[in-house]
C-alpha cells in the first residue's frame, strides 16, 4: 500500500472546499502503487482519485503530466484528468505536498496476464504513441543511461545484499548498453511505465490507462520494451513468447515499427531491465520506515535482464525474418 503522508479529516474537508465536488463521503488509503500517496475521494459528486505526490515526482514536472493527461483526454484516450477547483487550478498544495484531483476511471487491472490482454495493450501503446504526436510539452527522460548511472552510484556499495554479485553485473551491464544504446530511433512522448497495474480492463476489454507520472520524450520502441518486460515473463521467471508477439503484431498493426527499432529492441529491454532494477533496488533498500508501502522484488528485474543477456534473446524469438516481421518460430 502506498500511503506516505497522512491527510487529517480537517486538512481534507478544507482542501475539497476549494472544488465544486460537494461535501467528502469517505476517503481511503489505496492498497496499490509504491510512487505517491493515493486515496480513494468519494464525494458527493460520485469518485474521484487524490494524489499527494511524493519523492520522485518531481513539482517541476507537474504541469507536462497534468498537461498530458489533458491532451489525452481531448485525444479520446481514456485516462484520469485531472479536476480543477473553483478557480480553475488543478495543481494545488495538501499536507506540505504537491496535490492534485483526478476522474475516476472504471475497470480493474489483470492480475493474471493473459495472452488477449497483451494483444489489446499493444494497439492501445501504438494508438497512444499516435495520440501525442501533437503534444507540444517535453520532458527528458530522467531515468535513462545518466539517471542509471546515478542510481547506481547511490546503491552499489550495498547491492550485494539483494543478490551477490549484483554490483558487479550491473555495473558491467551500465558499460554495455552505453556502448549500445541506440542513437537514432523515432522518439516521442513515452507512458515509461505501462506495467499491467496501470492498465484498466472491464471483463475482457481494455478500458483505459492511468499513472503517467513517468511520462517522457524517449524512444517509442523502449516504451514498447517496458511493455515486453512488464507483460510477457511468467511468475517462475519464463518468458512468453506468444505474449510478446501479439503485443508486437498488434502494435505494429497501429504504429509500424521500422527495421531500426526492431533491431534496437533487445537493447532497449536490457536497458528496460536494467531501469527497473535500478529503482526496484534503490527503493529496496532505501525503505522509509513506517511508509505503509510493498516496495517491489529486485531480483524479478535481475532475472529479466539475464534472460536478455542470454543467447536466447528477443532475437531469437520474433526479430528473426529479413524484413523485421515476426516469426512464428518457437526456437528449440
Ligand atoms: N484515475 C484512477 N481511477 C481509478 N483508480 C485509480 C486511478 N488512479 C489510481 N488508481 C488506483 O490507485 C492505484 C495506484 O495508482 P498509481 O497511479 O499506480 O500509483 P503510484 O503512481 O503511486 O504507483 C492504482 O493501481 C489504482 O488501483
Ligand atoms: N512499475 C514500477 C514501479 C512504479 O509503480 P507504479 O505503481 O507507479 O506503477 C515497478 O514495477 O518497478
Amino acid at each position: 500500500m502506498a500511503v506516505y503522508t497522512e491527510v487529517s479529516d480537517e486538512d481534507l474537508s478544507a482542501f475539497v472546499a476549494q472544488y465544486d465536488l460537494g461535501a467528502v463521503l469517505s476517503c481511503k488509503g489505496i492498497a496499490e502503487g509504491v510512487e505517491n500517496s493515493n486515496f480513494l475521494l468519494v464525494t458527493e459528486r460520485g469518485p474521484y482519485i487524490l494524489t499527494l505526490y511524493e519523492k520522485r515526482t518531481k513539482r517541476e514536472d507537474l504541469p507536462f503530466f497534468l498537461g498530458l493527461m489533458e491532451h489525452l483526454a481531448v485525444k479520446g484516450v481514456a485516462s484520469p484528468l485531472p479536476v480543477a477547483g473553483r478557480d480553475g487550478v488543478a495543481l494545488r498544495e495538501l499536507c506540505g505536498r504537491p496535490a492534485v484531483i483526478v476522474t475516476f476511471l472504471a475497470g480493474m487491472w489483470p492480475r493474471r496476464v493473459q495472452p488477449m490482454h497483451c494483444a489489446q495493450l499493444g494497439e492501445a501503446l501504438a494508438r497512444l504513441h499516435l495520440a501525442v504526436a501533437d503534444f507540444t510539452m517535453t520532458r527528458p527522460n530522467a531515468l535513462s543511461l545518466k539517471g542509471w548511472h546515478e542510481l547506481f552510484a547511490k546503491s552499489a556499495d550495498r547491492a550485494d545484499e539483494v543478490a551477490v554479485g549484483l554490483r558487479d553485473t550491473l555495473r558491467a551491464e551500465l558499460d554495455a548498453l552505453e556502448a549500445h544504446w541506440p542513437t537514432d530511433l523515432p522518439t516521442g512522448v513515452i507512458h515509461a511505465d505501462l506495467f499491467p497495474d496501470n492498465v484498466f480492463f472491464r471483463g475482457e476489454t481494455l478500458s483505459g490507462l492511468i499513472d503517467f507520472y513517468f511520462a517522457c520524450n524517449d524512444f517509442l520502441a523502449y516504451d514498447v520494451a517496458i511493455c515486453i518486460n512488464a507483460w510477457c515473463f511468467e511468475i517462475d521467471g519464463s518468458f512468453n513468447a506468444t505474449k510478446a508477439r501479439l503485443l508486437l503484431a498488434n502494435y505494429r498493426k497501429v504504429r509500424p515499427l521500422s527495421r531500426a527499432e526492431l533491431d534496437a529492441l533487445p537493447w532497449l529491454c536490457r536497458g528496460s531491465a536494467t531501469r527497473f532494477l535500478l529503482t526496484r533496488l534503490y527503493d529496496w533498500l532505501n525503505r522509509p520506515p513506517g511508509a505503509f508501502v510493498q516496495p517491489k522484488d529486485p531480483v524479478e528485474y535481475l532475472r529479466k535482464l539475464r534472460f536478455h543477456q542470454s543467447t536466447r534473446s528477443l532475437r531469437d524469438y520474433f526479430i528473426d525474418d529479413e524484413d523485421g516481421t515476426a516469426s512464428a518460430a518457437d526456437p528449440a
